[in-house]
């Protein structure tokens, strides 16, 4: 039975990985597919990964009809099995229909692969129209981290160093370190989200005389790690989810 599947999560937590390792274990035990992206990093008509690993895609504009596309390679002789869909955040939900439809009428496996939500926490249109109609809704095993060492829930967006709450929803771009741009993104665990407390915003408070009487030994600089305490409250953070 064809599934359409949806792997989501933040930012950085392993999507396009899992997305060329699935390519390549159903390509190696012959099934054929085909590879979509939408505005990946790398570039057009590239599904890349920051282990390093690429493979060719097709472009996903928003005038593309899945369903059109695949009748008419199939049409054509070509044997379709399954759609590898990464950043389908990007996606139409008009598209999300398309590939749904694949599943349920060209019995195509769909594996659909995209951040949730937004800097502003809202849902992407893309991925709200695939939790409306995945089959399955998987979380990818390899958890982001916050600053803090909790699990990574939210993306947050930095512009020139801070934390923005506003603006498009689609921007491009890296996670912190990952570029020297303007834009770039940094996950977050919700706490540090709602606090607009960034990594270098932990940074600068935790060395900050206005955050005394903290001990900084109890209030070390971000990525001291789980155990240390959170400088934003001098809680401990041993024990928390
Ligand atoms: N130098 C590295 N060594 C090992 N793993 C890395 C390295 N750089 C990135 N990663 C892994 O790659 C993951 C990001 O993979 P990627 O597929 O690009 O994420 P996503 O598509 O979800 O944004 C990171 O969570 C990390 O586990
Ligand atoms: C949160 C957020 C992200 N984006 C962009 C930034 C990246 O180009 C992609 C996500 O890619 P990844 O492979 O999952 O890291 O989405 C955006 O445009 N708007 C946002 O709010």
């Amino acid at each position: 039975m064809a599934e359409l599947l949806f792997f989501s999560g933040t930012m950085d937590c392993g999507k396009s990985t899992l997305a060329l390792q699935m390519e390549h274990n159903h390509r190696a035990r012959g099934r054929r597919g085909l590879v979509f992206t939408k505005h990946d990093r790398a570039g057009e008509s590239v599904l890349s990964s920051r282990l390093g690993l690429s493979h060719p895609a097709l472009e996903v504009h928003d005038d593309l009809d899945f369903w059109d596309l695949v009748v008419e390679q199939a049409t054509g002789g070509r044997v379709i099995d399954y759609l590898i869909c990464d950043e389908a955040q990007f996606y139409t939900p008009v598209q999300v229909e398309q590939l749904a439809k694949l599943v349920d009428e060209m019995h195509i496996d769909v594996y659909a692969f995209g951040i949730t939500a937004d800097f502003r926490t809202e849902l992407f249109p893309g991925s709200r129209r695939l939790i409306e109609l995945a089959d399955r809704i998987q979380v990818p095993q390899v958890e982001a981290l916050c600053w803090c060492g909790r699990r990574a829930t939210h993306n947050a967006r930095v512009v020139d160093g801070d934390m923005v709450v506003e603006g498009e929803q689609v921007v491009v771009g890296d996670i912190s370190g990952g570029s020297s741009a303007t834009v770039e993104y940094e996950v977050l665990c919700r706490r540090h989200y709602m606090r607009r407390m960034t990594s270098h915003a932990a940074r600068a408070q935790a060395v900050s005389p206005e955050v005394l009487p903290f001990d900084l030994d109890l209030c070390p600089l971000p990525g001291a790690g789980r155990d240390a305490a959170d400088p934003a409250t001098g809680e401990s953070r041993s024990g928390l989810a």
